[in-house]
């Protein structure tokens, strides 16, 4: 569960994020949609407890992520848009350090780095340190270490970007065997079709403003109800 009230963040006089409020549900896929700049990665930002927000609160799982952060980031996964490394290590010397971050057990955390390596086909990369992977890689190495520690919440911030469409695919599956399991799950994205395709429920963010939040049939009703397709109301708010 994510509860986010009112949460605020100004950069000098630029309202990057605005009075957002917004709850998403265990099993739930949410996707914060949004055109370049309007507030999704400083929403991320402020939920996964990077900065910390000039009004408002988030609470993950219950767990209020100014008070208490460490329990809070405990039940997180979190996979940002330029994912970060230890450079020098290797993909499994890197989920090991993981592991031992979140204090796994070590027979648990191999189990589960096998089947995230497998899943994500990670195997055939192990023995190069991870400067020389490549983009798609290195993005699917980030998933798997957010994996790692099996997530309550997990939050990625525009996921696709630099994968193919075989991993593309690999990575919208995933999402969706996560809210299925019960996760909480959000991710941002600037493109319609993935989140028509991936979410339960999208989130339009605009100038630091969420002007709309519903399903994929609600946005179709209103769709409808204004006679334009999806694309043309995501253009009509954003303009
Ligand atoms: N550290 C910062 N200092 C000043 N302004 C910032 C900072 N970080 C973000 N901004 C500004 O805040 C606004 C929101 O940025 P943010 O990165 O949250 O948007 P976004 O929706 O994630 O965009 P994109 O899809 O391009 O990544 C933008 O105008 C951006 O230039």
């Amino acid at each position: 569960m994510i509860e986010i009230e009112n949460l605020t963040m100004h950069y000098g006089a630029l309202k990057a994020l605005d009075g957002l409020s917004l709850q998403i549900k265990p099993g739930e896929l949410f996707a914060f949609l949004g055109p370049n700049g309007a507030g999704k990665t400083t929403a991320i930002k402020l939920l996964t407890g990077l900065m910390k927000p000039m009004a408002g609160s988030v609470k993950l799982c219950g767990i209020d992520m100014q008070k208490e952060p460490l329990r809070a980031k405990s039940l997180l996964g979190y996979v940002p848009d330029v994912a970060v490394f230890y450079e020098k290590l290797t993909a499994p010397e890197f989920m090991h350090f993981i592991a031992e971050l979140f204090g796994m057990d070590h027979a648990r955390a191999a189990t589960r780095t096998d089947e995230l390596f497998t899943q994500f086909a990670l195997h055939e990369h192990s023995a190069q340190r991870i400067e020389n992977l490549s983009h798609g890689t290195r993005q699917r190495l980030g998933i798997a270490s957010a994996l790692l520690h099996d997530p309550k919440v997990f939050i990625i911030d525009e996921p696709m970007v630099g994968l193919d469409p075989i991993h593309a695919r690999i990575v919208k599956e995933e999402l969706k065997r996560q809210s299925r399991a019960g996760a909480t799950v959000l991710m941002s994205t600037h493109l319609l079709n993935i989140a028509e395709e991936v979410a339960d429920r999208i989130g339009i963010i605009h100038r630091g403003k969420l002007l709309f939040t519903g399903t994929l049939a609600e946005l179709r009703a209103a769709q409808e109800k204004q006679g334009l397709n999806l694309e043309e109301i995501f253009l009509e708010m954003v303009s």
